[in-house]
Protein backbone atom coordinates (compact mmCIF):
# COMPACT_ATOMS: atom_id res chain seq x y z
CA UNK A 1 0.00 0.00 0.00
CA UNK A 2 1.44 3.35 -0.79
CA UNK A 3 2.17 6.02 1.43
CA UNK A 4 -1.01 8.77 2.44
CA UNK A 5 -2.51 10.10 -0.24
CA UNK A 6 -4.67 13.07 1.35
CA UNK A 7 -4.31 16.08 0.04
CA UNK A 8 -6.04 17.05 -3.15
CA UNK A 9 -4.71 18.49 -6.45
CA UNK A 10 -4.50 21.86 -5.22
CA UNK A 11 -7.97 24.26 -6.98
CA UNK A 12 -5.28 26.80 -8.37
CA UNK A 13 -3.00 24.43 -9.87
CA UNK A 14 0.05 22.10 -9.38
CA UNK A 15 3.64 23.19 -8.69
CA UNK A 16 6.47 21.77 -11.01
CA UNK A 17 10.37 22.09 -11.26
CA UNK A 18 11.74 22.51 -14.73
CA UNK A 19 15.27 20.73 -14.69
CA UNK A 20 17.72 19.35 -16.84
CA UNK A 21 21.05 17.00 -17.03
CA UNK A 22 23.52 17.71 -19.71
CA UNK A 23 20.82 19.25 -21.62
CA UNK A 24 18.48 15.94 -21.44
CA UNK A 25 15.03 18.59 -19.56
CA UNK A 26 12.45 17.34 -17.35
CA UNK A 27 9.03 19.12 -15.84
CA UNK A 28 9.49 17.01 -12.13
CA UNK A 29 6.08 17.11 -10.30
CA UNK A 30 5.70 16.12 -7.16
CA UNK A 31 2.50 14.28 -5.65
CA UNK A 32 3.88 12.95 -2.50
CA UNK A 33 0.61 13.34 -0.01
CA UNK A 34 -1.50 12.82 -2.81
CA UNK A 35 -2.91 10.25 -5.45
CA UNK A 36 -0.53 9.92 -8.68
CA UNK A 37 -0.74 12.77 -10.96
CA UNK A 38 0.16 11.84 -14.30
CA UNK A 39 -1.60 10.17 -16.92
CA UNK A 40 -0.35 10.00 -20.31
CA UNK A 41 -2.99 12.43 -21.71
CA UNK A 42 -1.74 14.95 -19.17
CA UNK A 43 2.51 13.68 -20.13
CA UNK A 44 1.45 14.37 -23.85
CA UNK A 45 -0.22 18.06 -23.08
CA UNK A 46 2.18 19.71 -20.65
CA UNK A 47 5.46 17.76 -22.41
CA UNK A 48 4.13 20.14 -25.71
CA UNK A 49 6.86 22.16 -26.15
CA UNK A 50 4.54 24.57 -28.26
CA UNK A 51 1.14 24.49 -26.21
CA UNK A 52 2.54 22.94 -22.75
CA UNK A 53 5.68 23.65 -20.91
CA UNK A 54 7.76 21.38 -22.89
CA UNK A 55 10.04 18.31 -21.90
CA UNK A 56 12.11 15.04 -22.99
CA UNK A 57 10.07 13.30 -20.00
CA UNK A 58 8.51 14.00 -17.20
CA UNK A 59 9.03 12.84 -13.39
CA UNK A 60 6.70 12.34 -10.57
CA UNK A 61 7.56 12.19 -6.96
CA UNK A 62 5.53 10.04 -5.09
CA UNK A 63 5.55 8.59 -1.51
CA UNK A 64 7.96 5.75 -0.60
CA UNK A 65 6.58 2.80 1.28
CA UNK A 66 9.71 0.86 1.30
CA UNK A 67 12.35 3.67 -0.13
CA UNK A 68 12.72 7.15 1.02
CA UNK A 69 10.91 8.26 -2.56
CA UNK A 70 9.53 6.66 -6.00
CA UNK A 71 9.70 7.74 -9.13
CA UNK A 72 8.01 7.22 -12.85
CA UNK A 73 8.83 8.42 -16.23
CA UNK A 74 6.70 9.94 -18.97
CA UNK A 75 8.13 10.75 -22.53
CA UNK A 76 7.04 13.60 -24.00
CA UNK A 77 4.76 11.13 -26.40
CA UNK A 78 2.59 9.77 -23.38
CA UNK A 79 4.57 6.64 -23.41
CA UNK A 80 5.77 5.29 -19.78
CA UNK A 81 9.23 4.89 -19.31
CA UNK A 82 11.12 1.89 -17.23
CA UNK A 83 13.93 4.33 -16.19
CA UNK A 84 15.54 7.75 -16.79
CA UNK A 85 19.03 8.24 -15.52
CA UNK A 86 18.93 12.28 -15.65
CA UNK A 87 15.61 12.69 -14.25
CA UNK A 88 16.93 10.34 -11.78
CA UNK A 89 20.05 12.26 -11.09
CA UNK A 90 18.01 15.54 -11.12
CA UNK A 91 15.12 14.31 -8.18
CA UNK A 92 18.27 12.64 -5.98
CA UNK A 93 20.03 16.21 -6.11
CA UNK A 94 16.42 17.94 -5.20
CA UNK A 95 15.85 15.59 -2.51
CA UNK A 96 19.40 15.39 -1.38
CA UNK A 97 19.42 19.46 -1.26
CA UNK A 98 15.91 19.54 0.74
CA UNK A 99 16.34 17.09 3.37
CA UNK A 100 20.90 17.44 3.74
CA UNK A 101 20.67 13.46 3.44
CA UNK A 102 23.83 12.48 1.52
CA UNK A 103 22.24 9.10 0.24
CA UNK A 104 19.10 8.41 -1.37
CA UNK A 105 16.95 5.08 -2.18
CA UNK A 106 14.25 5.44 -4.82
CA UNK A 107 11.86 2.62 -6.23
CA UNK A 108 11.59 2.85 -9.63
CA UNK A 109 9.59 0.69 -12.48
CA UNK A 110 12.93 -1.49 -12.56
CA UNK A 111 13.33 -1.85 -8.87
CA UNK A 112 15.07 0.01 -6.14
CA UNK A 113 17.88 2.19 -7.29
CA UNK A 114 20.46 3.95 -4.97
CA UNK A 115 22.01 7.67 -5.82
CA UNK A 116 24.63 9.38 -3.29
CA UNK A 117 26.68 12.61 -3.09
CA UNK A 118 30.42 12.05 -3.62
CA UNK A 119 31.84 15.61 -3.09
CA UNK A 120 29.84 17.86 -5.21
CA UNK A 121 28.45 15.20 -7.70
CA UNK A 122 25.75 13.26 -7.79
CA UNK A 123 25.57 9.78 -8.34
CA UNK A 124 23.34 7.68 -9.36
CA UNK A 125 23.67 3.51 -9.55
CA UNK A 126 20.95 2.48 -12.62
CA UNK A 127 21.20 -0.58 -11.75
CA UNK A 128 22.74 -4.19 -13.40
CA UNK A 129 22.27 -4.28 -17.11
CA UNK A 130 20.15 -6.45 -18.56
CA UNK A 131 21.58 -8.99 -21.25
CA UNK A 132 18.72 -11.70 -21.91
CA UNK A 133 16.82 -11.15 -24.74
CA UNK A 134 13.56 -11.91 -23.53
CA UNK A 135 14.48 -10.00 -20.74
CA UNK A 136 15.73 -6.42 -23.17
CA UNK A 137 13.45 -7.71 -24.32
CA UNK A 138 13.64 -8.12 -28.02
CA UNK A 139 11.10 -9.65 -30.32
CA UNK A 140 13.32 -13.29 -30.36
CA UNK A 141 16.42 -15.07 -29.59
CA UNK A 142 19.41 -13.13 -30.99
CA UNK A 143 23.39 -12.76 -29.98
CA UNK A 144 22.65 -9.04 -27.81
CA UNK A 145 26.31 -8.26 -28.56
CA UNK A 146 25.48 -8.20 -32.25
CA UNK A 147 22.01 -8.07 -33.77
CA UNK A 148 20.86 -8.91 -36.93
CA UNK A 149 20.24 -5.47 -37.75
CA UNK A 150 22.62 -2.76 -40.40
CA UNK A 151 25.36 -1.53 -38.94
CA UNK A 152 25.96 -4.37 -35.98
CA UNK A 153 24.62 -2.42 -33.00
CA UNK A 154 24.82 -4.18 -29.22
CA UNK A 155 21.51 -4.61 -27.35
CA UNK A 156 20.84 -3.86 -23.72
CA UNK A 157 18.85 -3.39 -21.47
CA UNK A 158 18.87 -0.92 -18.31
CA UNK A 159 15.21 -1.47 -17.15
CA UNK A 160 14.33 0.12 -20.50
CA UNK A 161 15.69 -1.75 -23.81
CA UNK A 162 18.96 0.41 -26.01
CA UNK A 163 20.13 -0.27 -29.37
CA UNK A 164 24.28 0.77 -29.22
CA UNK A 165 25.57 1.25 -32.42
CA UNK A 166 29.53 1.79 -32.86
CA UNK A 167 30.08 3.83 -35.62
CA UNK A 168 33.68 5.27 -37.22
CA UNK A 169 32.69 9.21 -37.67
CA UNK A 170 29.31 10.48 -35.55
CA UNK A 171 29.02 13.68 -37.20
CA UNK A 172 28.31 11.89 -40.51
CA UNK A 173 25.50 9.68 -39.10
CA UNK A 174 21.88 11.12 -39.79
CA UNK A 175 20.63 10.65 -36.13
CA UNK A 176 16.77 11.33 -36.90
CA UNK A 177 16.31 9.10 -39.71
CA UNK A 178 18.56 6.19 -38.47
CA UNK A 179 17.04 6.50 -35.22
CA UNK A 180 13.27 6.65 -35.93
CA UNK A 181 13.99 3.73 -38.04
CA UNK A 182 15.32 1.70 -35.47
CA UNK A 183 13.46 2.87 -33.11
CA UNK A 184 10.61 0.53 -34.24
CA UNK A 185 11.94 -2.18 -35.90
CA UNK A 186 10.22 -5.53 -35.13
CA UNK A 187 12.91 -6.80 -33.88
CA UNK A 188 12.20 -4.55 -30.67
CA UNK A 189 8.27 -5.35 -28.97
CA UNK A 190 8.47 -2.04 -27.03
CA UNK A 191 10.38 0.31 -29.39
CA UNK A 192 13.60 0.78 -28.22
CA UNK A 193 16.48 4.45 -27.69
CA UNK A 194 18.99 4.37 -30.65
CA UNK A 195 22.62 5.61 -29.60
CA UNK A 196 25.17 6.42 -31.78
CA UNK A 197 28.72 6.03 -30.52
CA UNK A 198 32.38 7.28 -31.84
CA UNK A 199 35.20 5.67 -29.45
CA UNK A 200 37.73 8.17 -28.91
CA UNK A 201 39.87 5.91 -26.57
CA UNK A 202 39.50 3.52 -23.85
CA UNK A 203 38.19 6.00 -21.33
CA UNK A 204 36.52 8.20 -23.87
CA UNK A 205 33.64 8.22 -26.31
CA UNK A 206 31.35 10.60 -28.33
CA UNK A 207 27.76 9.44 -28.02
CA UNK A 208 24.29 10.62 -29.65
CA UNK A 209 21.12 9.69 -28.69
CA UNK A 210 17.18 9.23 -30.50
CA UNK A 211 14.75 8.64 -27.61
CA UNK A 212 12.48 6.60 -27.26
CA UNK A 213 9.15 8.15 -27.42
CA UNK A 214 10.80 11.51 -27.33
CA UNK A 215 13.60 11.93 -30.14
CA UNK A 216 16.49 13.75 -30.73
CA UNK A 217 17.74 14.76 -27.01
CA UNK A 218 20.89 16.51 -25.84
CA UNK A 219 21.86 13.30 -22.81
CA UNK A 220 20.13 10.13 -22.03
CA UNK A 221 21.45 8.27 -19.02
CA UNK A 222 20.27 5.00 -19.26
CA UNK A 223 21.52 5.24 -22.76
CA UNK A 224 25.16 5.97 -21.65
CA UNK A 225 24.69 3.54 -19.20
CA UNK A 226 24.19 0.99 -21.80
CA UNK A 227 27.09 2.39 -24.36
CA UNK A 228 29.23 2.20 -21.22
CA UNK A 229 27.79 -1.67 -21.12
CA UNK A 230 28.13 -2.31 -24.91
CA UNK A 231 31.51 -0.86 -24.93
CA UNK A 232 33.01 -2.81 -22.32
CA UNK A 233 31.78 -6.02 -23.82
CA UNK A 234 33.04 -5.15 -27.07
CA UNK A 235 36.35 -5.00 -25.52
CA UNK A 236 36.31 -1.22 -26.74
CA UNK A 237 36.17 0.61 -23.66
CA UNK A 238 37.22 0.62 -19.84
CA UNK A 239 34.01 -0.11 -17.40
CA UNK A 240 34.76 3.50 -16.28
CA UNK A 241 34.71 6.40 -18.93
CA UNK A 242 33.58 9.95 -19.82
CA UNK A 243 30.93 10.58 -22.30
CA UNK A 244 30.72 14.07 -24.50
CA UNK A 245 27.22 14.38 -25.38
CA UNK A 246 25.51 16.96 -27.25
CA UNK A 247 24.83 18.50 -24.01
CA UNK A 248 27.94 18.27 -22.16
CA UNK A 249 29.60 15.24 -20.19
CA UNK A 250 28.38 12.44 -18.38
CA UNK A 251 30.60 10.26 -16.41
CA UNK A 252 30.01 6.08 -16.39
CA UNK A 253 31.25 3.47 -13.98
CA UNK A 254 29.73 -0.37 -14.35
CA UNK A 255 31.08 -1.98 -11.03
CA UNK A 256 30.09 -5.64 -9.69
CA UNK A 257 27.12 -3.12 -7.80
CA UNK A 258 25.50 -1.73 -11.50
CA UNK A 259 26.09 0.77 -13.48
CA UNK A 260 26.72 4.20 -11.74
CA UNK A 261 26.80 7.35 -13.58
CA UNK A 262 27.09 10.91 -12.94
CA UNK A 263 26.97 14.29 -14.26
CA UNK A 264 25.87 18.39 -14.22
CA UNK A 265 21.89 18.92 -12.90
CA UNK A 266 20.23 22.22 -13.29
CA UNK A 267 17.71 23.70 -11.79
CA UNK A 268 15.66 25.99 -14.25
CA UNK A 269 12.58 27.75 -12.94
CA UNK A 270 9.90 26.74 -10.67
CA UNK A 271 5.74 26.92 -12.11
CA UNK A 272 2.57 25.99 -11.49
CA UNK A 273 0.49 24.01 -13.92
CA UNK A 274 -3.00 25.39 -14.88
CA UNK A 275 -6.06 22.89 -13.58
CA UNK A 276 -6.96 22.90 -17.39
CA UNK A 277 -3.79 21.84 -18.45
CA UNK A 278 -3.98 18.76 -15.49
CA UNK A 279 -6.98 18.07 -16.78
CA UNK A 280 -5.46 17.37 -20.19
CA UNK A 281 -8.22 20.18 -21.46
CA UNK A 282 -6.18 22.57 -22.83
N1 LIG B 1 16.37 10.40 -20.96
C1 LIG B 1 16.23 9.22 -20.15
C2 LIG B 1 15.60 8.05 -20.90
C3 LIG B 1 14.14 8.28 -20.90
C4 LIG B 1 13.32 7.13 -21.26
C5 LIG B 1 13.56 6.62 -22.67
N2 LIG B 1 13.18 7.61 -23.67
C6 LIG B 1 12.70 5.38 -22.83
O1 LIG B 1 11.59 5.49 -23.35
O2 LIG B 1 13.18 4.32 -22.39
C7 LIG B 1 17.49 8.84 -19.42
O3 LIG B 1 18.22 9.77 -19.03
O4 LIG B 1 17.71 7.63 -19.19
Amino acid sequence: MRGMQTRPIPSDGLPFRKMHGAGNDFVILDSRGMAPVCTAALAKAVGDRHRGVGFDQLAEIRDGVDTDIELDFWNSDGSRAGACGNATRCVAALWMGETGRDRVTIRTARGVLRAEMRGQAVWVNLGAPVLDWAQIPLSHAVDQQHLPLEGDPVAVGMGNPHAVFFVDDIAAVDVAARGAAVEHDPLFPQATNVEFVQVRSRGEVRMRVWERGTGITLACGSGACAVAVAGAQRGLTDRHIRMEVDGGWLELDWTDEGVWMTGPVAHVFEAVLSPKLLGGLE
